[in-house]
């Protein structure tokens, strides 16, 4: 079995979920007026205020994340310090919004269309899609449980389909919701997208492009990517949005997140020295953050940083969040180019790309970090 293919079954063992209910859809539909929500969704220290107390930094206090704009780093003329902002934002922020993606338009607004058609549905129809049997990972249902039974195994107050999109025969096509066609084209323009974005982090990195393009595609040129998978996530509105999350504090695990936010409700808050930053959905702008496997590969040069997302009140909210995954030659190393031969320099352990993926679930499920045991 290719270390690929290992890994996959590996993670879609591993990974615990579970499936929407009826009275969770009741629940997410409003249906349900009788304020109470049900303990499984009560996330911890919601109820002596602690969750309340968090900071969340507030709309007087003026912040944006970084923005980053693909034209002006593919501009002779402003690429250098458009790069520079690029680089910036991946170490000071481990995310930014990305303008002038290039991505195209069509494929966007028939992936927001059909994702939103989607949760529309009625719960038994997209059950028809609920991931089943011995793979976790593929279909519909909640994201992962996480926390462990430390956490009382909380559920996040959220409906969603993960799906890997490639390699292409790594595609579990029955599990795909219908109108494929959409999801087939956004997920090749991702990768696209990923290859130019990692030529410019190369350039701020000081390493060569085969390098950090190698560690994220087979070939320089070519298309085939290592791996990437789809979350598309629903996060219903909550009347009591302090009690519950839509998606408990992380980091990724991959290497390079692309989130899509198929309409304009907020939710997603980057954690920056202890405090909670809300991003502003931009309609015309993709978000990008570092993920762990990226971390390790700079060296700790580029942060994975935690994020969540808070439901809103009264509207619901729908991302498509593409994972690109990476390696180098099976392990989970820092770019030797970044050690200049000493690998004493190294801040991260190396690891196999099967073992990191066990242990990266395996943390997961506990509410721990990975990433945390292999820094040296
Ligand atoms: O939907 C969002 O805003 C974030 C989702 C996320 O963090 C994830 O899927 O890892
Ligand atoms: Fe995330």
């Amino acid at each position: 079995m290719a270390i690929e293919e290992a890994v996959e079954t590996t993670a879609a063992k591993l990974i615990s979920r579970e499936r929407v209910t009826d009275a969770a859809a009741t629940l997410f539909s409003d249906a349900d007026d009788s304020g109470q929500i049900p303990e499984r969704f009560v996330r911890i220290g919601a109820d002596d205020g602690e969750a309340a107390g968090e900071v969340v930094v507030g709309e007087d206090e003026a912040f944006e994340l970084p923005v980053v704009d693909m034209a002006k780093l593919q501009d002779p003329e402003l690429s250098a310090l458009e790069t520079a902002k690029l680089g910036a934002a991946c170490r000071d922020w481990g995310f930014f919004q990305l303008t002038s993606h290039g991505v195209d338009e069509e494929v966007i607004r028939h992936m927001k269309g059909s994702t939103a058609e989607f949760f529309r549905l009625p719960l038994e129809t997209k059950n028809a899609i609920a991931f089943g049997g011995d793979d976790t990972f593929n279909g519909f249902g909640h994201h992962f449980n996480r926390g462990g039974p430390s956490e009382g195994g909380k559920l996040d107050w959220a409906e969603c389909v993960l799906l890997i999109t490639q390699p292409v025969e790594g595609r579990k096509m029955e599990m795909w919701p219908a109108n494929p066609p959409s999801f087939r084209s956004y997920s090749l323009e991702i990768t696209d997208l990923t290859r130019r974005l990692l030529r410019f982090m190369a350039a701020d990195l000081g390493v060569s492009e085969e390098a950090l393009v190698g560690a994220f595609f087979y070939s320089n040129n070519g298309a085939a990517v290592k791996g990437q998978s789809v979350a598309i996530h629903h996060y219903p509105p909550c009347r009591q949005p302090e009690k519950v999350l839509g998606i408990t504090p992380h980091t990724d695990g991959l290497g390079l997140t692309v989130l899509l936010h198929a309409d304009d409700t907020p939710g997603l808050q980057v954690k920056r020295e202890g405090r909670w930053f809300p991003v502003r959905p931009m309609p015309e702008a993709l978000v990008v953050n570092v993920g762990d496997i990226l971390e390790v590969l700079t060296n700790g040069a580029y942060g994975s940083v935690e994020h969540r997302v808070v439901p809103d009140a009264e509207n619901g909210r729908t991302t498509v969040v593409m994972f690109q995954d990476a390696s180098i030659d099976g392990m989970v190393a820092p770019l030797p180019e970044l050690l200049d031969g000493d690998d004493a320099r190294a801040r991260y352990i190396s690891t196999g790309k099967l073992e990191y993926t066990k242990g990266h679930f395996v943390a997961l499920a506990e509410g721990a970090r990975f990433l945390d045991n292999l820094k040296k």
